[in-house]
């Protein structure tokens, strides 16, 4: 190649983003003196936004980023580093956009209800933006999720604190029996390059087209699945007497973010019956101010103020008899009163049910205690494999960080795979009637009887993507020589469709001697778990979901976080996009910043997957540089977790900044230490000398500002002077990398 090699780092939001301002400079620096370039692409939520109005914002418009690296992650040449980012609810959608408004961009407001083709234009633009919409496009490949053993090594020798368990515990999984997506589950396999029509026929006789035209390819799996609106009110009924009844909090653990379509309809239903009194005594009220239970209870405070002060005290009293007589709701912030039902991106599944786990079962009431918890998640599909690790922690007490095994992931992500590529083909019913997936010869390949209010929701799963994701597998299991467990249910139509495509894969391999099994998610569990206790290491190779899932919760038990995870996804057209750990976005890291000057935020995801991004890079590029880069930085991650320098907890100690000055220094102390590269060698040695005796005076710098209230300019669009100025608050530090670039 003759272009300069290249990595694009991603801008995202909240404490990612701000690491960013203080790690990338150190990244571009080091790399710069490589030849090797590190350019950055936007892709926060605002700049996705304003992406959507080039012909409004004239001369602010801003480049679509996201489409751009969309279409560089199907080519050989990708390296792309991305940091978590913002999965915007509608409420954050909201805010996000009244943000913009205010810092002089003239985009409309969010049309929730809209009456004209401009509005309806608007709408369909901002719905783009919604949700997960980064990783399904970002992610050409399928995910390999892992703690290297360095870190494993660290989590061992400094483990975090587990909430013990007790046998006695009242806290459960609650899911629905019947009328769920794993009841109605329906798969095939298609036959052919043609496309299907997803239509409503009606019991009054209309034809209504979902979704006229959906591509299809030969071999690729289609499934569609009912939730029954009707089934899932009635069960959210029962589970709300029946928490009343034992005395645990309520808590719903959806994934209303990624799941954008479905789960917000699923959030919604929950809180239109937790405040059924407030409907039944209030209904027109509500509907006048057009109050949205798929946003939250956090809506109806929203709108309060368009009420008469009469009506609003009326309101006001209905929610204080509903707490009284329902029980406790879990709280996600008690002090503030904010509930589970406040906002639909609040709880999220993958991080909420680990983090449950971890506090001994409990999860925060409306004291601020901990207090047992039914955690309701409604289809089956899932939910089980939770009550498998609370039924575990009960019998056996909580896992111990020290002494157990890991549970790395491969996961079949590629080409929107499973529900991650389904929010096109998610309905809400508006009517009774019969679904029919047809195709382009006027084959029915499925039906499914549905009622006005029920959720259909169709998914596409590639061949070519099953291919690579069992290729992965296999040589995950033959790298680190441990058995890998297949999680799928023979008992799921879609994973009966699955296991057939995985057992014929699998025969294009070389397995001799390696131990692979399919076993169903409850007993995938119960064996992962029954290893991990003797220390063993069992490989999950799951779908898309139970990805998401399982890459919080073993790095959450084991480790105390997912952002010390390395997590790579080789690109099926040979590039690289190395994203950083497994978590999100921690907005509460960005509350505690602009109150206290101080970032918990921990990069070492970040670091991990820079070093496999040069690795990378010099594999394909033949970058000598960038080879000698990696190997420096490997050296410098494992001095990093040697000395514990992520960020402490408290005030006064270092924070993210602080991590990063001990990376830099570790690292430029191992490119001056090296001898494959002498003039390398010769750049870093004074960098690495500034480093080291400047150390009391950096950090003094870094936590002399401390405890104080920040002005990062804005939330979703902060001011990018403001932000560096409070990111880089060390001047020595600031012009030891200086030097750098002299
Ligand atoms: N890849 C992506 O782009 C992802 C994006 N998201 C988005 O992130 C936002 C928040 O989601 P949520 O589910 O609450 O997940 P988060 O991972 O942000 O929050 C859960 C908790 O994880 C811990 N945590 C996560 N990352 C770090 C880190 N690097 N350093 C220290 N602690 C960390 C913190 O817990 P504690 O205090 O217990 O240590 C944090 O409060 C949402 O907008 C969501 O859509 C979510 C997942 C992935
Ligand atoms: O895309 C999202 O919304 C979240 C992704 C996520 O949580 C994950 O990949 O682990
Ligand atoms: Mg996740």
């Amino acid at each position: 190649m003759t272009d300069t090699p290249k990595i694009l780092y991603t801008l995202t939001d909240e404490a990612p983003l701000l690491a960013t301002h203080s790690f990338l400079p150190i990244v571009q620096a080091f790399a710069g003196s490589a030849g090797v370039d590190v350019d950055t692409r936007d892709i926060s939520l605002a700049a996705r936004i304003l992406a959507q109005f080039p012909e409004i914002l004239g001369d602010k418009k801003v480049n679509d980023d996201l489409a751009e690296l969309g279409e560089l992650a199907k080519t050989p040449e990708a390296n792309i580093i991305k940091l978590p980012n913002i999965s915007a609810s509608e409420p954050q959608l909201k805010a996000a956009i009244a943000e913009l408004q205010k810092q002089g961009f003239a985009i409309p407001d969010y049309p929730e209800d809209p009456q004209t083709d401009v509005e309806r234009d608007a709408k369909a633009r901002y719905d783009r933006v919604k949700g997960s919409a980064v990783n399904p496009v970002l992610r050409e490949g399928n995910s390999d999720r892992r703690a290297p053993l360095s870190v494993k090594n660290y989590a061992k020798k400094h483990p975090h604190r587990m909430g013990k368990w007790n046998a006695a515990s009242k806290s459960h999984v609650a899911h629905m029996d019947d009328g769920d997506f794993f009841a109605s589950e329906k798969s095939v396999t298609f036959d052919h390059n043609g496309k299907v029509q997803i239509e409503l026929l009606g019991t009054d006789g209309s034809d209504v087209i979902l979704k006229a035209k959906t591509k299809v390819l030969p071999g690729e799996v289609l499934d569609c699945a009912v939730m029954r609106a009707d089934k899932l009110a009635q069960f959210i009924d029962e589970q709300i007497a029946d928490a009343k009844a034992q005395g645990t909090l309520f808590s719903l653990h959806l994934k209303a973010t990624m799941m954008k379509v479905s789960d917000p309809i699923m959030f919604g239903i929950t809180v239109q019956r937790y405040y059924k009194k407030l409907y039944d005594q209030h209904g027109k009220l509500l509907a006048r101010i057009g109050f949205e239970p798929d946003n939250g209870i956090g809506d109806l405070y929203a709108k309060l103020g368009e009420l008469s002060e009469a009506e609003r005290s009326a309101v006001e009293a209905t929610i204080a008899e509903i707490y009284a007589a329902n029980p406790g709701l879990a709280m996600v912030n008690s002090d503030k009163g904010i509930t589970n039902l406040h906002v639909p991106s609040d709880v999220i599944v993958d991080a909420s049910m680990p983090a449950m786990i971890r506090d001994s079962g409990g999860m925060w009431n409306a004291k601020g205690e901990l207090q047992d918890a039914k955690a309701v998640i409604p289809d089956r599909c899932y939910a089980g494999i939770y009550q498998v690790v609370i039924d575990d922690c009960k019998a056996n007490g909580a896992f111990d960080p020290a002494t157990m095994g890991s549970v790395p992931n491969v996961g079949l992500m590629a080409q929107k795979a499973e529900e991650y590529g389904s929010h096109d083909k998610t309905f809400r019913i508006p009517h009774d009637g019969t679904v029919r997936v047809t195709d382009d010869t006027g084959k029915v390949w499925m039906e499914q009887d549905v009622h006005a209010g029920d959720i259909f929701r169709m998914c596409q799963t590639k061949d070519a993507a099953v291919a690579d994701w069992v290729k992965l597998a296999v040589n995950r299991a033959r790298l680190s020589n441990t058995p890998a467990v297949f999680w799928l249910d023979a008992n799921r139509a879609h994973d009966r469709e699955i296991i057939q495509k995985v057992e014929h894969y699998l025969r294009d391999h070389d397995t001799s001697g390696l131990d692979i099994r399919i076993l169903s998610p409850v007993e995938a569990m119960k064996f992962s778990l029954a290893r991990i206790r003797k220390g063993e290491d069992t490989i999950s190779v799951t779908g898309n979901v139970l990805r998401d899932y399982l890459t919080d919760l073993f790095p959450i038990m084991e480790l105390g976080t997912s952002a010390k995870m390395l997590s790579i996804v080789p690109l099926m057209a040979g590039g690289g996009l190395f994203e950083t750990g497994a978590g999100g976005s921690a907005p509460k890291h960005v509350q505690q910043f602009v109150a206290e000057d101080y970032l918990r935020w921990d990069s070492l995801g970040e670091f991990l997957a820079l070093q496999a991004s040069l690795e990378h890079l010099a594999n394909t590029t033949g970058n000598e540089r960038a080879s000698v880069l990696a190997d420096a930085l490997d050296v410098a991650n494992g001095r990093f977790l040697d000395n514990d320098k992520s960020p402490s907890r408290k005030l006064g100690g270092i924070d993210n900044r602080g991590s990063h000055y001990w990376l830099a220094r570790y690292w430029a102390e191992a490119l001056a230490a090296q001898d494959s590269d002498a003039e390398l060698k010769a750049a870093f040695t004074p960098v690495a000398k500034a480093m080291v005796d400047g150390e009391a005076k950096i950090l003094e710098e870094l936590i002399g500002v401390q405890g104080k209230v920040v002005d990062i300019g804005g939330y979703y669009r902060p001011d990018t002077t403001k932000a560096d100025a409070a990111m880089r608050p060390s001047a020595t530090l600031n012009a030891a990398l200086a030097s750098l670039q002299g």
